[in-house]
């Protein structure tokens, strides 16, 4: 008898799924997964997988209230249109409970299984996304993004702290790290999208300050992130492997601001810096936080200082 294989999950998952933002949290984890690599002593693989695990969970039921606050607001946006709660393919109770569910398991879990002090910081970022960013700073203030970028920059803290359960300068730098480069990633993409964020009334930084404004303030955040991101080298967390590569990297990424950070742009621009800029913040951060393993690596085998 012959039985047709499924090739795709059913709808509802895969829209469950889609709640999750998976390709914008395939960082968070990411950078998660190298704060628990590069921290020093060892956690046994299993705790290791369930914090990483505890980590997408938190993380996607996040992603998943934030959607259940913001239905009727990106119904509004085209770039966010199609998400299963303004496309109708979700109720939004359902939403709400599933972002409940897995945000709450996540935190039991990684305290009870990894330890408490990991699990209080996954469940502050959870409430700093979903509460603070999501419903009192992105309606309010242009500045939502820089105070509420916090959120997307624990998860490497966690990481670490999953292993050795406290914190230390070392886990602090990769928290600022992210913080300040955050505003630069989003801002380069808010630029390109400034009249969708304008249609629902987000007072995003193009759309409160301008295009001017918000280019210059692009550029200074990439300046602070040159030493913030060299500062692991320079306070001897690790050698210089990742030391040249955050250099390298943060000067690449400096070097993309400038075009962005000097020009005007007329109603036909195709923003081709802003979009590359934009794209490349994405490659930064994976090739920082992967730099950071690779060097901690080589240093755990003798093979570097
Ligand atoms: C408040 C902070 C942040 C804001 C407002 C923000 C906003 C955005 C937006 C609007 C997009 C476009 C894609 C989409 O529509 O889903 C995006 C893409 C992306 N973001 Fe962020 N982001 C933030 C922080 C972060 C952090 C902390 C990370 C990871 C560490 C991250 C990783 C990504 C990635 C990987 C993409 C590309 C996704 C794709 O290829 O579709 N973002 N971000
Ligand atoms: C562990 C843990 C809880 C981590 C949280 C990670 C975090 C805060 C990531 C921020 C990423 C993100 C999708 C922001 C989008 O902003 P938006 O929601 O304003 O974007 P939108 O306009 O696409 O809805």
């Amino acid at each position: 008898m012959t039985q047709t294989v499924p090739t795709q999950l059913p709808a509802d998952w895969r829209d469950f799924f889609a709640l999750t933002k998976p390709r914008v949290m395939s960082l968070v984890i990411f950078t998660g997964l190298c704060g628990l690599l590069a921290a020093p002593g060892s956690i046994h693989p299993v705790l290791g997988f369930t914090a990483i695990l505890c980590i997408a969970l938190g993380a996607g039921g996040a992603a998943a209230l934030n959607q259940w606050w913001e239905a009727d607001l990106d119904a509004g946006m085209k770039r966010t249109s199609k998400r299963p709660l303004p496309a109708g393919r979700l109720q939004r109770t359902d939403a709400r409970d599933f972002g409940v569910l897995i945000s709450a398991a996540s935190v039991v879990i990684m305290g009870l299984g990894v330890n408490w002090l990991s699990a209080g910081i996954l469940a502050l970022s959870i409430l700093y996304y979903a509460v603070v960013y999501t419903i009192w700073l992105k309606p309010r203030t242009p500045q939502n993004i820089v105070i509420g970028g916090g959120a997307g920059a624990f998860p490497p803290l966690i990481g670490w702290v999953a292993v050795t359960g406290h914190i230390t300068l070392m886990p602090v730098l990769l928290f600022l790290i992210i913080f300040m480069w955050t505003p630069p990633h989003f801002w380069a993409l808010a630029l390109f999208v400034k009249t969708d964020y304008a249609n629902v009334g987000i007072p995003m930084m193009p759309v409160v300050k301008g295009e001017k404004s918000t280019r210059r303030q692009i550029f200074a955040y990439a300046v602070l992130l040159v030493p913030v991101a060299a500062a692991p080298w320079f306070i001897g967390g690790t050698s210089y492997v990742y030391g040249i590569a955050a250099l390298a990297l943060s000067l690449a990424f400096l070097a993309l601001s400038l075009p962005v950070a000097f020009r005007q742009t007329g109603e036909t621009d195709t923003m081709k810096p802003e979009k590359r800029l934009f794209g490349f913040s994405i490659i930064y951060l994976f090739a920082l936080f992967a730099a950071l393993v690779v060097d901690r690596a080589l240093a755990n085998n003798g093979w570097i200082a």
